[in-house]
């Protein structure tokens, strides 16, 4: 995924805009095509989807079926070459409607973890009297007290990740957008994340829409999973996810039947919708 957007822009900005229900989604009738002439190729569409707010969305397809384009446009980051989204009821705006987390964490090496956050912080606009305990809240909440001080290049590739879905959390705005983000991390670091990230979703409010091509994850991470045909992208299956989100560790939720049974049936879903 790639954009030219600012790094304020990227990390999300306080508020969530619009006149609507802070981080709903709503999609009608979206295309969207690049190029022009012999070269045009239509990526997406046409997609309806309507994502109520606090829903952890995923979606899941074949490489190329266009989940980064519709990311892209959920972002604001292009506009929809025919149809409309809209986010919390307004026009999506990058920096103002959510927060975005990409498959490379896009941080400054030379600054500390806490220095990156700060910098979050600062282009949320909150006061700057506030950020030491906001640090302190966010750098807690996604398990890195301990390696405040150390530099981006000083920790590992987990602890990048995880200093990057701080940062998107720093703006506290009602939409989160993963892109891909554990897909570059080893097995047992994206476990982890996933399990901490569906820790963090819980009870937030917030609503997240969260890209991959795994089948595994999408079942471990979403309340809905949206499986989506190759190129055009459009919605093949639009499935709720009824496994329990409190009350069972994640070692109980990923060894029981209906973990494995929802696994299956994304897994089939994908391979059917990209033949
Ligand atoms: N800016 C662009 N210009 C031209 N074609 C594009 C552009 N962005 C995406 N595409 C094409 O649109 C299609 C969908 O791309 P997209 O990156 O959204 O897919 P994806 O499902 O996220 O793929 P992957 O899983 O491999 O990341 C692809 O065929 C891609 O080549």
């Amino acid at each position: 995924m790639s954009s030219n957007r600012t790094d304020a822009e990227i990390d999300g900005d306080a508020g969530a805009g619009g006149d609507g229900v802070p981080g709903g989604i709503e999609l009608s009738g979206v295309t969207q095509r690049y190029g022009s002439g012999a070269s045009e190729v239509t990526a997406v569409g046409p997609v309806d989807l309507t994502v109520p707010p606090g829903e952890f969305l995923v979606l899941v397809g074949a490489s190329g079926c266009g989940k980064s384009t519709l990311l892209r446009l959920i972002a604001g980051f292009e506009e929809p070459t025919v149809g409309e989204v809209r986010v919390s009821g307004g026009q999506p705006k990058p920096g103002v409607t959510s927060g975005v987390v990409f498959q490379q964490p896009r941080l400054f090496p030379w600054k500390t973890v806490g220095g990156n956050i700060d910098l979050a912080l600062k282009y949320a606009r909150v006061p700057k009297q506030q950020r030491p305990k906001r640090r302190a809240e966010l750098l807690d909440r996604v398990g890195l007290d301990d390696v405040e001080r150390r530099r981006i290049w000083e920790i590992s590739g987990g602890q990048q990740q995880r200093v990057a879905i701080a940062r998107a959390l720093a703006a506290e705005t009602s939409l989160l957008l993963l892109d891909e983000p554990f897909a570059a991390l080893d097995a047992l670091t994206r476990e982890r994340l996933q399990e901490d990230l569906r820790a963090v979703s819980i009870d937030s409010g917030r609503t997240n829409v969260f890209v991959t091509h795994s089948a595994d994850e999408a079942a471990f991470l979403g309340t809905r999973i949206v499986v989506l045909t190759k190129r055009p992208g459009q919605i093949a299956l639009d499935i709720p996810s009824d496994l329990p989100r409190t009350g069972v560790s994640a070692e109980e939720l990923r060894g029981s039947p209906e973990y494995a049974a929802l696994r299956a049936e994304v897994g089939a879903a994908v391979k059917a919708a990209a033949s």
